[in-house]
Parts: C-alpha cells; sequence; structure tokens
C-alpha cells in the first residue's frame, strides 16, 4: 500500500474509533437523570444540562468528526510530539485523553493561525477533505520544513512568507452555494480567527466589504466566547441581532452546527417589540430625526420634568401620634434623591424610604427602637405613598411618549436648545391619536418607548452581543443594544458602504459612542470569499459614489466569476440562464415593487421559487410560502416542517431584503428601479451595490435603457469591455 493510503486508512481506522467513543460518551450522559440530584431545584438544573450535554454529543454522520490536525514540535511542551485532531466537539477515550479537541481549544489555536515564519509550537497541519461524513483525503503542510509540503504557492490566502497552497481550503471557499448559511469552522482564517478569540471584554466593530466573512466571524465568535466562559454565559445569555426574520433563518443553522443553541436571535424591532405592536410606518424624514441620538436628552428631560417640589407637611397618623415632615425637609430629601442620579422608578422608591427616615427618626428620639422592617413599613404607609407619588408621579411610557408627539408646548419645553422649532414640528402627529391606547406606533416609536424605560427602570443586560449590519442602525436604536450590554460586550459587524437606512451610521467612532462604549476599537476584514473578482470590479465601480474612503474586498476566489449585462426581457434571461439546470442556489433580487410582475413572468416561464421574507407574513409556525415544488419535490406541502425559503434552489427577493444573503447565481432585474426605490440616491446606490455583491458564481444584471450613470457602463462598448463575450444574453 502505498504511504498516502496507508496513513489515510490510519486516519479512517481513528475516525472510526473517535465515532464509537463519541458513542460512548453520550450512552454515558443518557444513563444520568436527574434523580441524582439532591434536590428539585438541581435536578431541574441537571436535567437541563444533561440534555444540552446529550444535543452537543449527538454524532451527525454527514459532518466530520474532525477537519484537521496539528503535530506538536517534540520538546518542552510535548516530549514526544504529540498530535491533535481537531473537530465540532471534544471526544475523549475511556481514560479521559483527548481524542478530537474542540476548535475553540487554546491548544487548537495554531491549526487556525501557525506560518512558516511562526509555526507557534507545532511541526504539521494537517487537513482532512469529507465527502459526506466519509474521509476521502488530507493534505499536509509543514512548518518546520516548508519545502517539504509540495506544491508552495503565494495563494492570495496566504500571507506571502512561504505558505502552503490547500486545495482542501481552496474546494471549501469555491463550493458551489446552496440552503443556509455554513460554519467555517475548518476554514477559519488567521486574520478572522484573531477576532474570533478577542476576549470577552473587548467591544470590537469589525468593518469589512461584502463577502468578507463579518457574519461568519461574528457567529463563530459568539460561539467561542460561549466555550471560553460557558457560564457566565449561558447565565447572562448572548444575543444576535440581525436585520430582518428572513436573514435570521438564513443564518439559524450556524451556531446549531457548532453545538451552541443558547444563543437569541432577535431584529431590533422584536428587541424593543415588548413595548407594543407596531402598527404604522412613516416618512423617512420623522424617522431619521426619531433615530437621532438628542432625542435621548428631549426624553431624560421629559421624564424627570415629572418630578415635582414638596410644599405640604406630610402627615403620618401612627397610634395616637401624628408624625410629621415639614415642607423643606421634604424638598432635601427630593434633592439628595435626585443627586443619586439613579433610575426614576428606584428614585421613587428611595425618597419613600427617605421620607419614612425622618419619621423613624422622630419615633427613635421618643425613645422607641425601630429595625429596618419597621422602616419598609413606615415607606409602604398609604401616606407615605400618597405623598411620594404626587411629588415623584409614576411615569407611563406610551402616555409620555403620547403627550410629546401630540402636544407642541409640552415637547417644546423639554426640546428647547436641543431641537429647532422646524424639527420639532416634524415630530408632532399631524393627526394625534386621542389616547396612548389608540396610538399607532413606528419602529421608531418602540425605541423611544425603550429609552423611556431605561430611564425609569434599568434594562437587563446580557453577557455579549453580536450586532450585524449595524450600519444600518439608528443612534437610539444602538442605544437600545448599548444598554442591553451595559455589564457585557458587543461585536458590531457592518460595512458603511452597504448602509441603507437613512439614519445610517456614517462613522464607527460614533457608533460605539451611541453604544456607549468608546473604548470600542474596529478590525478590519479585507479577503472576499463570496464575490468573484471580475463583479466585485463592476460593484467597486459604485464605491466612490458611495464611500469614498472605502476599499473593495480582495477576491480570494480563484475563479473571477461569470458576469453578463444585458438588456433582454426578464423571461428571455431566465430561460437563457437555465436556472433549473444550475447547480448551487440561484437568486433573482428585483425592486420591491416589482415583486407581483415578476411572480407573473416565473410562472409563465414554468419556474418554482420562494419569495425570501414571505414566509412571514404568514401563519406562525406555517411553512414558507412558496409556489409549486419544494426542494423536496412536494408541491403540496412546500417545504419541510422546520424549512425556509433557503431551503429552494430559485429564491425570489426584494431588493430590500438581499443583504446579507449570498446564493451560487444571481440574476438582478432592473438596477435603476431599485436605485429609484429608495428615498435619496445615495441610498439607493448604496442598495444596488449590496444587490450587486451577492454572487458567489455567475452574475447577470438584466436593465432597461437606464443604468445609472455611477456604474460608468453608458457605451455599448464599455460594457462589452466588462463583460467580455457574454453581452448580450437571450434574443436582444
Ligand atoms: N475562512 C473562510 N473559509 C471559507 N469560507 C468563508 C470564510 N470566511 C467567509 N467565508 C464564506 O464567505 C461567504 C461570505 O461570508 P459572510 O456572509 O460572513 O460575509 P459578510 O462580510 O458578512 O458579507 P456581507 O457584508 O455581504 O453581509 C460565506 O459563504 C462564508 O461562509
Amino acid at each position: 500500500m502505498p504511504a498516502d493510503a496507508s496513513e489515510l486508512a490510519t486516519e479512517r481506522e481513528f475516525l472510526a474509533e473517535a465515532r464509537s467513543q463519541l458513542g460512548r460518551m453520550r450512552d454515558r450522559v443518557a444513563a444520568l437523570d436527574g434523580s441524582y440530584a439532591g434536590n428539585w431545584v438541581s435536578a431541574e438544573i441537571l436535567e437541563a444540562t444533561l440534555a444540552r450535554r446529550m444535543e452537543q454529543l449527538t454524532d451527525d454522520p454527514e459532518i466530520p468528526l474532525f477537519f484537521g490536525r496539528i503535530d506538536l514540535v517534540a520538546g518542552e511542551t510535548s516530549p514526544t510530539g504529540e498530535s491533535f485532531h481537531i473537530g465540532r466537539r471534544h471526544v475523549s477515550d475511556p481514560d479521559g485523553e483527548p481524542m478530537v479537541v474542540d476548535w475553540r481549544a487554546p491548544v487548537s489555536t495554531p491549526f487556525y493561525r501557525a506560518t512558516a515564519k511562526e509555526p507557534m509550537g507545532i511541526s504539521a497541519r494537517r487537513r482532512y477533505g469529507f465527502a459526506r461524513g466519509h474521509l476521502t483525503a488530507f493534505e499536509d503542510e509543514s512548518l518546520t520544513r516548508p519545502e517539504l509540503t509540495g506544491d508552495l504557492s503565494d495563494g492570495d490566502l496566504s500571507d506571502g512568507d512561504g505558505d502552503a497552497h490547500s486545495e482542501i481550503l481552496e474546494a471549501e471557499i469555491e463550493r458551489p452555494r446552496s440552503g443556509p448559511m455554513r460554519d467555517i469552522v475548518a476554514t477559519i482564517q488567521p486574520e478572522q480567527d484573531v477576532i474570533v478569540r478577542m476576549p470577552l471584554e473587548s467591544t470590537l466593530v469589525v468593518q469589512g466589504a461584502p463577502g468578507t466573512g463579518k457574519t461568519a466571524v461574528g457567529l463563530h465568535r459568539a460561539a467561542y466566547l460561549l466555550y471560553a466562559h460557558r457560564d457566565q454565559l449561558t447565565r447572562r445569555g448572548v444575543l444576535v441581532v440581525g436585520p430582518n426574520k428572513s436573514f435570521l433563518r438564513y443564518i439559524r443553522d450556524v451556531l446549531p452546527a457548532l453545538g451552541e443553541i443558547h444563543a437569541r436571535q432577535a431584529t431590533i424591532e422584536e428587541i424593543v417589540g415588548d413595548h407594543a405592536p407596531v402598527r404604522a410606518t412613516e416618512p423617512a424624514d420623522v424617522a431619521t430625526l426619531k433615530g437621532d441620538g438628542r432625542l435621548a436628552e428631549v426624553l431624560r428631560r421629559a421624564v424627570w420634568s415629572h418630578v415635582g417640589t414638596p410644599e405640604e407637611t406630610l402627615v403620618l397618623p401612627r397610634g395616637s401620634f401624628r408624625w410629621r415632615v415639614a415642607a423643606y425637609e421634604a424638598r432635601e430629601a427630593v434633592e439628595q434623591v435626585r443627586a443619586r442620579d439613579v433610575r426614576y422608578a428606584l428614585g421613587a422608591a428611595q425618597l419613600r424610604h427617605a421620607l419614612a427616615h425622618r419619621v423613624l427618626v422622630q419615633i427613635e428620639e421618643t425613645g422607641d427602637a425601630l429595625d429596618d422592617k419597621a422602616w419598609d413599613v413606615l415607606a409602604r404607609t398609604k401616606p407615605v405613598r400618597d405623598y411620594a407619588a404626587a411629588v415623584w408621579p409614576a411615569v407611563e411610557p406610551r402616555r409620555l411618549l403620547h403627550r410629546l408627539l401630540s402636544d407642541p408646548e409640552f415637547l417644546a419645553e423639554h426640546a428647547d436648545g436641543v431641537l429647532t422649532e422646524d424639527e420639532q414640528a416634524l415630530l408632532i402627529w399631524a393627526r394625534p391619536p386621542r389616547t396612548a391606547g389608540s396610538a399607532r406606533w413606528t419602529t421608531a416609536d418602540l425605541v423611544l418607548l425603550d429609552e423611556i424605560t431605561d430611564l425609569l427602570d434599568r434594562t437587563e443586560s446580557v453577557a455579549h452581543i453580536v450586532v450585524d449590519e449595524a450600519q444600518d442602525l439608528s443612534a437610539m436604536m444602538l442605544r437600545a443594544l448599548g444598554r442591553r450590554a451595559a455589564t457585557g460586550s458587543l461585536t458590531v459587524l457592518g460595512d458603511l458602504a452597504q448602509a441603507t437606512t437613512p439614519w445610517a451610521a456614517r462613522d464607527w467612532a460614533d457608533v460605539l459612542e451611541h453604544l456607549a462604549k468608546p473604548d470600542g476599537h474596529v478590525e478590519q476584514l479585507t479577503a472576499g470569499f463570496r464575490v468573484p473578482a471580475d463583479v466585485i470590479e463592476l460593484a467597486a465601480r459604485l464605491l466612490p459614489s458611495i464611500a469614498p474612503g472605502l476599499e473593495p474586498p480582495r477576491a480570494v476566489r480563484r475563479a473571477r466569476g461569470r458576469l453578463t449585462i444585458t438588456p433582454a426581457p426578464l423571461d428571455d434571461v431566465l430561460v437563457g440562464v437555465g436556472i433549473a439546470d444550475l447547480e448551487g442556489s440561484v437568486g433573482l433580487i428585483v425592486p420591491d415593487a416589482a415583486v407581483p410582475q415578476v411572480r407573473d413572468t416565473l410562472a409563465a416561464v414554468g419556474l418554482t421559487y420562494a419569495v425570501v421574507g414571505e414566509q412571514d407574513d404568514a401563519e406562525p409556525d406555517a411553512g414558507p410560502v412558496a409556489d409549486g415544488d419544494g426542494p423536496d419535490g412536494d408541491a403540496a406541502d412546500g417545504a419541510p416542517d422546520d424549512g425556509s425559503e433557503f431551503d429552494f434552489h430559485l429564491d425570489l427577493v426584494p431588493a430590500s431584503l438581499a443583504k446579507g444573503l449570498e446564493f451560487d447565481h444571481v440574476v438582478l432585474h432592473d438596477p435603476a428601479a431599485i436605485v429609484a426605490g429608495e428615498p435619496n440616491h445615495a441610498t439607493g446606490l448604496r442598495r444596488l451595490y449590496v444587490c450587486l455583491t451577492r454572487a458567489v458564481t455567475s452574475l447577470v444584471v438584466r436593465h432597461d435603457d437606464d443604468l445609472p450613470p455611477e456604474l460608468g457602463l453608458g457605451d455599448r462598448d464599455e460594457m462589452v469591455a466588462v463583460t467580455g463575450v457574454r453581452y448580450p444574453l437571450g434574443t436582444a
């Protein structure tokens, strides 16, 4: 047997043994139950822990149990030069010796970061190739003697110091995309790994062009932190924030595939959705103003304006006595509580106690010794409660916001010097609802309600938040997230060039300020794993108009991609592309307003598809709304029960929902209308930039005669030069 074949056989045996040991670990956990616990509380906790452990130990034969190996240099730390197989979870033998180490364990770090220049104590790195769970190949790279590795190249992924080119790595990057997002645990790159393993305390912003792996890195960082700080993070929570529900469905499998099921994934609307349902939208200028950070000051003033000045004596009858707190003493108490700078509701409670304390002192002066319990009782008596409530009344967030948005004088009182008169006029409802209960709140209103609620009572903080597409959040939305990480940290992912909301951030330093994490720092990702070079070159033509300071990604894909720009009718394009025969997923990105018309076109050419986002309008837990056959060819049932639009071969994507998604092939319909669909031209161009950068293998841009001039494709010769021989496609 050739050396490689015998080595492969040895590795396969090792894999079989590791699988059987994983089965043994699972059986052992299955044999335990809550009865081992001392009382019912710990029994419940133990049962939950065991259930989680069982899930972690589930062996999916399709998912490789390990994907890499490192060989330590024989020496001080490893006298015999041990090897470690690296996988998604830890597997040990009956003696407790590790057979596979978790990719997040410190010992695994060199697998991701070692280079020939800095071998980090390892002599060799091995990568494995798998097909449907079967080990089919391996590839060795010597770090101490790189000349032994063979096929050395200075490929785009290497740092130019002679690191080996990896076929397995390249195959993973070039693989056709289909279905929801997958993890990248086997191929995390050094610049990404540095971000993934940053300490929990650091808040960081990851700025990166489309397809540089920001979402992937953010999710792997969440998985890493859950591993490295298990107790703290499961107790205090991890939150992943995405731009919309379809995006969350797109990424929902990544953390569970990494063994982590305890992170909440939510949109900002869901996060602030507890205050009231969203029942209206509003003009962009109003929403933008409501998202402005200055509103925080207006709300702060409005809340605290409720605290009055005591003018009367508090009289507290007790037995045959009537205890008194003079108005001037009550005023002192109010001042003292205010000086403590506590939340409004806590201030109210403290005022009750401060008043009660003044009574307590008088009682004690008569020789009665009272304890803290008596103090509490005094603070809860009706005269004290009534007096405090008159001076420091309860504030109801919806009522307060209703008043601010419907009473110009009340607003002016609190917005004076903060908002101009015109801005104040813009905020006031044209037709104010009669009561707060009948108000039709917008998303921006809910964010204001969240701010008011936090002024009243401290919002609970989680241990870590990963925020994706953060460039699109308003200052007030960022504040809402920042307060949820007040005692934790954040990983903020975004790209200023992809900002498509009128209130979007212009600068990451501002974002960090609004999050109340001014010490956070900005990391950049530059290697593009999604978009092929020819497509990047086209999209980058927009950068000078939309984000002059930003660079396009550096494509690491070998294939330059297939780019076609054509004025052919959409039905001809759809037929010409041969969608049904394409390997990998296909996204048809269209202006939002064109969705109904494009549905007709798709029906006319006989293509089946799902519509991204349509599932959100359906009944909760009903499968996606799909036209025709699902991925399993079952027309009646649509997608599988737990499926989503991303399980379909062809997705119809409204341009407003394209952000964050990727498809192997993209047909982009009517770029001019996509630009025109936004409130202003600059935002329209950014939306187009997002839509142009969703493709992994091929992009067809189907346009009418009005391509946006910023693409610089005015004349046909230029277009032919950009798209090569593939212009035009279809029958034009
Ligand atoms: N190290 C890697 N190895 C293999 N694939 C990778 C790697 N990093 C990223 N990718 C892949 O590149 C694609 C783009 O990643 P991702 O969606 O995280 O990028 P992004 O920066 O968030 O893009 P966008 O700005 O468009 O949202 C995904 O398919 C992801 O799996």
